[in-house]
């Protein structure tokens, strides 16, 4: 039996697909797996015995990776499995940017009395807003959420913008042709009415919107943050604002000086919260936890390379190990001193990491002890595993 701890609202959808004669949820103090959402991990201690955690959603600036990958724990994401849902959310947002029907629909519920109508005629022209067709955004990051929001907002009639030097292949290739793409952030700041950002929370993207690039912004541009806070440098923003610059800021991370303010809206994290992306999320989760401790092969991996082999010998060994010279060696060399016989095998690294997987005859409980004492013995190997194929 294993043992999968959850944190957040996971779906029960998701907890389905652990069935039951080999999983437990939530009973052991030692559990195999994690399956969390947003939860901190840099501040929940989990220990070595976490073979994989599965992070239900797209980013995991939550998770210590570095720690979790020198102790041998496999990270993995569902890219794409919310998407959808913070498309809809940001233009959602577009459309409350472009109409104050935040501020009509309190002033017409207000209203009494017989003449309901002719309050409405005399007092609508308050609240007339701005179309957003012809009108110009910029959509930085076009990866799953990105790719999706310039789609839409092109399907809107808006004229749209892109940014993204790392975009991947297959992101590239879903992104229409008639999507620009800008040469650099400052070209895409320049010329739009409404920006979008959408890349991941790292070092390197920490306040990639800052005082220079608000600066850049065009006069009465509105700002939309639904990737992560500390991506746009809210000081900055706020000071773009208090100048006049800025017409808005929408973001879904708030703060005390952004809920208290009145050119700010905050939604309460809110970009993958659908009862679908939940779904979606957690299942996707759930089956790649699976896929991972029931064969050792690694999909949606954020820390360790993509390994993927038909598991069809009666027995696999799998290892994680420091990516340094003729470790394959020394492993098959302990194999083979115990004449056993290779049928399958792969390797694979990334940056320091490396990932054997090893499919043979079966062995005994007791061989496969010694073995993975032996093995363990090699200094730069951090994680041994022996895996039984329940249809061998
Ligand atoms: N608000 C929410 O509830 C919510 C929901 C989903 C995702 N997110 C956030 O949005 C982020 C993006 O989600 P996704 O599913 O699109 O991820 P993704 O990995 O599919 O796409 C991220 C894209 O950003 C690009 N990128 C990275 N750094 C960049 C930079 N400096 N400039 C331009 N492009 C850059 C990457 O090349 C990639 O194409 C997630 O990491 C997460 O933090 C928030
Ligand atoms: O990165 C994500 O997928 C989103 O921020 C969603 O986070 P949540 O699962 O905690 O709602």
């Amino acid at each position: 039996m294993m043992d999968i701890k959850t944190y957040n609202v996971i779906a029960k959808e998701g907890l389905a697909e652990f069935p039951t004669d080999l999983y437990t949820v939530n009973q052991s103090q030692k559990p195999q797996a994690l399956l969390i959402r947003s939860q901190d991990m840099h501040k929940t201690p989990f220990g070595t015995n976490v073979l994989a955690i599965a992070r239900a959603g797209a980013g995991v600036n939550n998770i210590p990776l570095v720690q979790a990958t020198s102790a041998g724990t496999v990270v993995f994401n569902t890219p794409g499995s919310n998407a959808n849902a913070v498309k809809e959310l940001v233009l959602t947002m577009l459309l409350l940017a472009s109409r104050p029907v935040l501020d009509a629909i309190p002033w017409a519920h207000k209203l009494g009395g017989a003449d309901v109508s002719l309050q409405t005629e005399a007092g609508k022209n308050h609240f007339a807003g701005s179309e957003l067709l012809g009108k110009s955004i910029g959509v930085i990051g076009l990866g799953a959420v990105g790719s999706r929001v310039a789609k839409a907002a092109s399907d809107l009639g808006m004229k749209v913008i892109g940014y993204d030097p790392y975009i991947s292949v297959e992101h590239a290739w879903q992104l229409s042709n008639d999507i620009p793409r800008a040469e650099s952030l400052e070209d895409l700041l320049a010329v739009s009415d409404f920006v979008t950002v959408h890349v991941p929370y790292t070092e390197k993207n920490r306040h990639l919107l800052g005082k220079e690039q608000v600066e850049a912004m065009k006069q009465d541009a509105v700002l939309l943050n639904y990737s992560r806070s500390g991506i746009v440098d809210d000081a900055a923003v706020l000071a773009a604002l208090a100048a006049g610059k800025l017409r808005l800021f929408i973001s879904d991370f708030g703060t005390p000086a952004l809920v208290s303010h009145k050119k700010v809206i905050v939604t309460p994290h809110l970009g993958g919260t659908t009862a679908e992306a939940e779904v979606n999320g957690a299942k996707m989760a759930a089956r790649t936890l699976r896929k991972y401790l029931e064969t050792g092969n690694i999909v949606n991996s954020v820390n360790f390379p993509t390994v993927e082999m038909a598991f069809e010998a009666p027995l696999r060994l799998t290892l994680i190990h420091q990516n340094v010279p003729n470790m394959v060696g020394r492993i098959t060399t302990i194999l083979a001193n115990y004449n056993l016989n290779i049928d399958n095998m792969i390797n694979r690294s990334r940056e320091k990491i490396a990932y054997t997987v090893i499919d043979m005859a079966t062995v005994s409980a007791e061989q496969q002890a010694e073995l993975t004492k032996e093995l363990l013995h090699i200094p730069e190997v951090i994680r041994v595993r022996f895996l039984k194929n329940p249809r061998a």
